[in-house]
């Protein structure tokens, strides 16, 4: 007998609610289907009919999305965040009934999030609809690698539930996310924009290097905001489209959280791990884009040769491979960097690869990596303290880890930064710059105007 996609999905939800009358507990039941080409940015926008939080990642290099609607499920962890969240989600994974033919890496059962900077610095009210460590198992999850589209549905079932119900709400929300015809909205136009504190950030800068020369501490880095207000609302779709459209090289990324959603196009890869295959990047060391090939190459030249560039950015290699060193068989590191160009900037860019041991989750290993010196310092906790004490603002999710995990230990997180936390018509945007013992506070200024320019284009500065 030939089982109908409907009827297949019935039996499983059937299995979800046997389970949940055996075990008197309710049950997560997943299930993912290949579905037609569709447009992830369409899928986002339709995802507003749902009036629920969505999430949006891309590696625009791979040609790799994932779009999550909603929640089914959430990981909220506040102590011991890291070991935390892991120990939930091996829970979740342990009792949901999963069903994915496909083990693609983003397929099936997966949870999405992020957390903030650093849970020891007092909160400020910008960012109250963060939590220290967040990851979400949506209710609707669109993954598309390359030409191939995939559609999980993930539901909690109970004993009294009605298959045939359960059912048609998912036929009916599948077919509202997936309507073709949503017309795009409209860009915004920034009418305000207000530095804060810019002098005082260029002394914390004198502040900064004035430790590193009298201390142990070799690398500080130090961010500001700007906060921009608009011509109206902004919307995330259009934010995103352009962000792909403008950022190659980079993860596309939004997380709404109820009116608020943060948003970035980040070049800074965390990790990755596929099928046990760890790679980690370094990027640290900036100069500006040419506007000629010629003074490109001389730019990226002179980036490659300067000491100061190059040891900020050999504190980073240093450090990761020093962090994954326990979890890892062989790891690759190449001598030296490589240029890695983007839009407005160029970075020194390391790759390190190696072989995961079995057993280790992504979040033993982020634990270790983050921050990482690109965005905390060396040593890590003196200049995480010297932040704490010295910057103007409270980072909330910027610079720290955000990404997805699925059902399979596959997963990727990148370090959210190029980005911005849009609150309506009104938004926040920050950028950081690492200090060493010869940085110039107006040089560093300079370099953070250059990777507010991502964000601000888009928002239509
Ligand atoms: C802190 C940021 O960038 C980091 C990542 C790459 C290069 C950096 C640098 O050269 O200073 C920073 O360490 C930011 O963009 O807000």
């Amino acid at each position: 007998m030939i089982e109908t996609k409907e009827k297949l999905i019935e039996s499983i939800l059937n299995k979800g609610i046997q389970k949940t009358t055996r075990t008197n507990h309710i049950q997560l039941v997943s299930i993912t289907k290949k579905i037609d080409a569709i447009d992830p940015l369409h899928f986002f926008e339709a995802a507003k009919q749902l009036k629920e939080d969505r999430t949006f990642w891309s590696s625009t290099a791979e040609d790799f999305f994932m779009i999550g609607v909603g929640t089914s499920y959430k990981i909220e962890a506040t102590d011991n965040r890291f070991g935390e969240t892991d120990e939930q989600w091996r829970r979740v994974k342990q009792q949901a009934i999963v069903y994915d033919p496909y083990q693609q890496p983003g397929t099936g059962l997966v949870a999405m999030g992020g957390m903030a900077f650093d849970p020891g610095k007092d909160r400020t009210e910008l960012w109250e609809n963060f939590s220290d460590s967040e990851f979400t198992i949506p209710s609707y999850m669109l993954t598309k690698h390359g030409n191939n589209h995939y559609f999980t549905t993930n539901v909690h079932v109970s004993k009294n539930d009605q298959v045939e119900d359960l059912a048609n709400t998912i036929d009916e929300n599948f077919t509202t996310l997936l309507k073709q015809s949503v017309t795009m909205p409209v860009n915004t136009v920034i009418i305000d924009k207000n530095e804060i504190e810019p002098e005082k950030w260029k002394q914390t800068v004198d502040d900064a290097t004035d430790k590193i020369k009298t201390s142990n501490v070799e690398k500080i880095v130090l961010s500001r905001e700007v906060r921009v207000k608009l011509n109206q609302k902004a919307e995330i779709a259009t934010v995103l489209h352009d962000l792909l459209a403008t950022q190659t090289n980079s993860y596309v990324f939004a997380f709404e959280h109820g009116e608020d959603c943060f948003v970035g196009a980040t070049p800074e890869r965390l990790i990755r791990i596929e099928n046990e295959h760890l790679l980690s990047t370094c990027l640290a060391g900036t100069a500006p884009r040419g506007k000629t090939v010629e003074e490109d190459n001389a730019l990226a030249n002179q980036l490659f040769n300067d000491k100061k560039n190059r040891s900020e950015h050999d504190f980073v290699v240093k450090m990761i491979r020093k962090s994954i060193s326990p979890y890892c068989t062989t790891i690759e590191v190449p001598n030296e960097p490589t240029i890695y160009p983007l839009k407005n900037l160029q970075h020194l860019f390391t790759p390190v690869t190696a072989k995961v041991k079995p057993d280790v989750s992504l979040f033993d290993i982020i634990k270790q990596l983050h921050p990482t010196p690109a965005l905390g310092g060396v040593p890590r906790q003196e200049s995480l303290q010297f932040i704490r004490e010295y910057e103007l603002m409270d980072r909330g999710w910027y610079g720290a880890p955000i990404g997805w995990v699925d059902h399979n230990n596959n997963g990727e997180f990148a370090v959210a930064i190029r980005s911005g936390l849009i609150q309506g018509d009104a938004a926040s945007l920050f950028a950081g710059c690492g200090v060493v013992k010869d940085s110039d506070p107006e040089a560093e200024y300079e370099e953070t105007n250059i990777k507010f320019l991502p964000m601000l284009t888009v928002l239509g500065g």
